[in-house]
C-alpha cells in the first residue's frame, strides 16, 4: 500500500484549489482547475483570475475580494467563470485571506449541472406561465424567445408554424440581427430542413445555414405535442459555426415540449376567442364585435366631436334564393355579399354580419352628413351588378337604413334602433334604395 504522504492530495480533489496574490494573480492552481475551467494549470498562473470572470459578475467579484482581504471569511460566493472552451462555468467559491503569506487561498466548487437544472426548471414554469398571460401568440412568442435567450444564445431566432390545411411553414415570428428578411411561407412537399425537422420531428444541428449554405449554425427543435408537430424552433448564428452544442440541442429539444404545449393553448383560445366574435360564414364580425366597436367609435367621436355613421343594411327577398335555389346558393351569397361591402368601404370601416341578411357598415371620421350617404349610394352602386356564384349568377338588392351621431342617437342601441327603423322604411317603400333615419324620432 502506498503511503499516504507520498499521494498529493490536494491535486486529487474534485474541486480546484486555487492561490492568488493581493492583484489576483494565479500563483497555484490544482489539477481539479482544468476540468472546472478548461485550462491546464500552466496556462493561467500569472493571469489575473479576474479577466476569466464573466463580464456581468467581475465588479460583484472584486468587491468579494476586498472583502475577504479584510479577513473575513468566504463561506459561500457564486459567479460565473468563462472556460477555455467559450462555454459558462458557475462557480461556488470558499476562500480565506492568509495574512502571514499576503495570499487569498480558495476553492472552487462546480455548480454548473446545478445550476442549469435550476435555470431549466424556472424556464418551464415562465413558458407555463407566459402561455396564460401573453395577450397574444406574437407576445407569447417573444417572451419565449427571451426566456429561451436567457440560457443559450438565441440573437438570431425564429418560429416557424405548420399550417394543415395548405400543408405550408409560416414565419409568424422572426428576429434576425443581420436584418435578414421575414421567411415567406414555404410548402413542405421537398426534402428540406424544415421537413427534417417538421414531418418528422427530429432535431436538427447543421453547422451550415441550412436555408442557404452560408457559414453559420442551424438549429431547428420541433414543437411536438400529443396531436402531433405543431412547426419549429429555429436558431441560427451567422458567420460562427459550431456555436451551438449537442448540449444546447438537448435543452431546447427538453423546453421545447413546454413551448408547444404553450403555443397549442394560445392557439386554441386564439380560435375560441376568434369564434366567439366573428362570423363563421362570412369570417365578418358579429353582433358581439361590432356593438364593442361601436361603443369605442362611439367614446372617439364624442371626445373628438367628429361624425359617425351606421349603415343597417337588409337584403332584400333573401328568403327566395334560399327557398328556390337551396340553403347553400344562400351561404355562398351571403359571402359574396360580405366581400362586396368590404370592398366599399375603407379598411379601418367596420362590416360586420348582425345574422341572416342583415349587415351594418359603420364609418368613421366622417367630416359631413353627405359622406353616409356617399357610402350608402356606392353600396347600391356595387349592387347593381350581379353575384357570380359557383353554379349560377344572381341579382341582389339591398335596403339601406341611414343613422348617424350625434344626430340621431348618442349611445349604441339606440343608434342602431334608428338605422333598423330607416332600413324599414326603405323596404317599406319598395327596397333597393336608402333612407336616413327622421331627426327626433
Ligand atoms: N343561406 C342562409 N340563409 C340564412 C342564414 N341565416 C338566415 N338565413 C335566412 O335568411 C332569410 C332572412 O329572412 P328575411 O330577411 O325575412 O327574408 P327576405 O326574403 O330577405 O325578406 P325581406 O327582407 O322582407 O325582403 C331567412 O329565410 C333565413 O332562413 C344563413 O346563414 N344562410
Amino acid at each position: 500500500m502506498h503511503s499516504l504522504a507520498s499521494i498529493n492530495i490536494v491535486d486529487l480533489l474534485l474541486d480546484a484549489v486555487c492561490i492568488v496574490d493581493p492583484e489576483g494573480r494565479y500563483l497555484y492552481v490544482s489539477q481539479a482547475y482544468e476540468r472546472i475551467f478548461g485550462y491546464d494549470p500552466q496556462e493561467v498562473l500569472g493571469r489575473r483570475m479576474i479577466e476569466l470572470v464573466h463580464p456581468d459578475d467581475r465588479e460583484r467579484t472584486l468587491a468579494a475580494a476586498r472583502n475577504i482581504m479584510a479577513g473575513h471569511l468566504q463561506l459561500h460566493f457564486e459567479n460565473r467563470y468563462i472556460r477555455k472552451d467559450g462555454q459558462v462555468a458557475h462557480i461556488r467559491w470558499t476562500a480565506r485571506w492568509l495574512p502571514e503569506q499576503q495570499v487569498r487561498l480558495a476553492v472552487a466548487h462546480d455548480i454548473t449541472e446545478r445550476k442549469h437544472t435550476e435555470s431549466l426548471q424556472a424556464a418551464l414554469y415562465a413558458i407555463s406561465e407566459a402561455a396564460q398571460a401573453a395577450e397574444d401568440l406574437e407576445s407569447l412568442f417573444a417572451r419565449i424567445h427571451q426566456i429561451i435567450g436567457g440560457f443559450v444564445s438565441a440573437e438570431n431566432f425564429c418560429v416557424a408554424l405548420h399550417d394543415p390545411h395548405n400543408d405550408r411553414l409560416e414565419f409568424p415570428y422572426h428576429v434576425d440581427k443581420r436584418d435578414a428578411p421575414r421567411p415567406a411561407p414555404i410548402a413542405l412537399s421537398g426534402s428540406g430542413p424544415y421537413e427534417e425537422v417538421v414531418r418528422h420531428g427530429r432535431t436538427l444541428l447543421c453547422t451550415q445555414n441550412a436555408e442557404d449554405g452560408a457559414p453559420g449554425d442551424w438549429l431547428g427543435v420541433p414543437l411536438q405535442t400529443q396531436g402531433g408537430v405543431l412547426g419549429a424552433l429555429v436558431l441560427r448564428s451567422h458567420g460562427l459555426p459550431s456555436q451551438y452544442t449537442e448540449r444546447d440541442k438537448e435543452l431546447l429539444q427538453y423546453v421545447c415540449t413546454q413551448v408547444a404545449s404553450a403555443v397549442e393553448r394560445r392557439q386554441m383560445r386564439e380560435r375560441l376567442e376568434r369564434l366567439a366574435q366573428y362570423d363563421q360564414l362570412t369570417q365578418l364580425p358579429n353582433r358581439q364585435l361590432f356593438l364593442d366597436r361601436l361603443r369605442a367609435a362611439l367614446a372617439r367621436a364624442r371626445r373628438e366631436q367628429t361624425l359617425l355613421s351606421l349603415l343597417f343594411i337588409d337584403l332584400d327577398r333573401f328568403k327566395e334564393v334560399n327557398d328556390t335555389l337551396g340553403h347553400a346558393t344562400g351561404d355562398q351569397l351571403l359571402q359574396g355579399v360580405a366581400q362586396r361591402l368590404r370592398g366599399c368601404v375603407r379598411a379601418s370601416d367596420t362590416v360586420a354580419r348582425l345574422g341572416g341578411d342583415e349587415f351594418v357598415v359603420l364609418v368613421e371620421n366622417g367630416r359631413t352628413r353627405d359622406h353616409a350617404t356617399t357610402v350608402a349610394s356606392k353600396i347600391l352602386d356595387a349592387f347593381a351588378l350581379p353575384f357570380d356564384l359557383q353554379e349560377r349568377s344572381l341579382h341582389m338588392r339591398p335596403s339601406i337604413g341611414v343613422a348617424l351621431y350625434p344626430e340621431h342617437g348618442q349611445e349604441e342601441h339606440h343608434l342602431l334602433s334608428h338605422a333598423d327603423a330607416a332600413m324599414y322604411q326603405s323596404k317599406k317603400n319598395g327596397g333597393n334604395r336608402v333612407m336616413t333615419a327622421s331627426t327626433g324620432s
